[in-house]
């Protein structure tokens, strides 16, 4: 699969956005990181007027063969069950979608089971979940490449309904330790560091949990640090999608909110083929998943929100959607300096 091509966005408009911004009737950067995402989403747009259109959240859920080495403190049917339960729109993410008026999308990246068609479900199964990548790859290279083309497919489809502001969940019971090896592999970081309770393991849980993914990162030793390699030998088909969807998201401009411990994950595998990448991405919060911190230090971003969530399937980025609005809604409706009248700093 070709990747698609992402532009950086041209900076010319950067000089106009700025002066629109410090023109409105504040101290000069009063409004702190609001004023930096107004920025960023009229450059991705083009434009000194932005505007989000027919948001969408897609929530991509897959099967982990790793989840069978008792990494997870939930049993793995939950995956398939959670989906259900998005389809019967009573997850975390259907009440903070529909509060926001954000449409939901549900992908069969690859669950372990068989889904009625539902209108809000898009099959597009890779397979009944990946290998248990403590001694073998998770996935062959061709499944790994049809998890990138199908999630650009998806977000094809999704950009025909006029929509330029996508966020990405995730649902894989196991998620947490694919995407704490991939970070670990990917930046080269001691797996201590990347690893997290993921959905609450005591101590002992946790030290097992550590202990395979080790023995996972000494099996796959001499995997290159490649990010498609990487993903084959450690990745989620949910992961992977994700990371295919992502950068065709920003190839047609779109702004990419990403979520929380596994979505950056995901982002991370996108960013390590195209940094081009970094300009369309709003990171959501910050979630308590040990490792996510540190990502997100590590790609230099800052986080708009840091509620001690760690949750996943979307969440992070419904709850900072309204952030986004606020972030263009200054733009149009605070008066300037000169309209109201009021005086600015000598
Ligand atoms: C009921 C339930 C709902 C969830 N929604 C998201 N996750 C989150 O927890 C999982 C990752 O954690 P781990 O690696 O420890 O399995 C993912 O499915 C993630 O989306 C959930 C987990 C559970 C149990
Ligand atoms: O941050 C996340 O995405 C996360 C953290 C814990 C469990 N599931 C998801």
């Amino acid at each position: 699969m070709l990747l698609p091509t992402i532009s950086l966005p041209d900076q010319q408009i950067k000089a106009l956005l700025l002066d629109k911004i410090n023109n409105k009737t504040k101290p000069l950067g009063a409004l702190g990181q609001l004023e930096k995402l107004a920025l960023q989403i009229g450059l991705v747009q083009q434009t000194l007027e932005p505007q989000l259109k027919h948001p969408h959240m897609v929530v991509f859920a897959a099967s982990h063969g790793i989840a069978s080495e008792g990494v997870s403190a939930y049993p793995q049917e939950v995956t398939y069950q959670m989906v259900l339960n998005f389809l019967g729109g009573g997850a975390a993410v259907n009440v903070f979608t529909k509060q926001h008026g954000i449409q939901l999308t549900l992908v069969d990246a690859g669950v372990d089971h068989d889904f009625e068609p539902h209108p809000q479900l898009i099959q597009a199964k890779i397979n009944y979940g990946t290998r248990s990548f403590l001694n073998e790859t998770a996935m062959s290279e061709a499944e790994c490449m049809a998890c990138m083309a199908k999630g650009k497919e998806i977000v094809q489809a999704i950009k025909q309904q006029n929509c330029n502001v996508i966020g990405f969940g995730e649902m894989g019971i196991g998620n947490t330790s694919s995407a704490a090896v991939l970070m670990s592999k990917l930046l080269n970081i001691p797996l201590a560091l990347c690893t997290g309770r993921g959905t609450g393991l005591d101590d002992m849980q946790f030290q097992k949990k550590n202990r395979v993914l080790q023995q996972a990162l000494d099996f796959h030793q001499n995997v290159a640090n490649h990010p498609l390699k990487v993903l084959q030998a450690f990745g989620g088909f949910e992961i992977a999608m994700m990371a295919g969807a992502m950068l065709e998201a920003a190839s047609a401009g779109m702004l990419v909110l990403v979520d929380g411990f596994i979505s950056s994950v995901a982002f991370l595998c996108a960013y390590k083929m195209d940094a081009n990448i970094m300009p369309y991405a709003v990171f959501c919060h910050q979630s308590d998943e040990q490792g996510h911190a540190l990502l997100l230090q590590e790609l230099k971003a800052t986080p708009l929100l840091r509620l001690s969530m760690r949750l996943g399937e979307g969440t992070g980025c419904a709850v900072a959607y309204p952030l986004l609005q606020s972030a263009v809604t200054f733009l149009y409706e605070m008066a300037s300096f000169e309209s109201a009248g009021v005086s600015n700093k000598s």
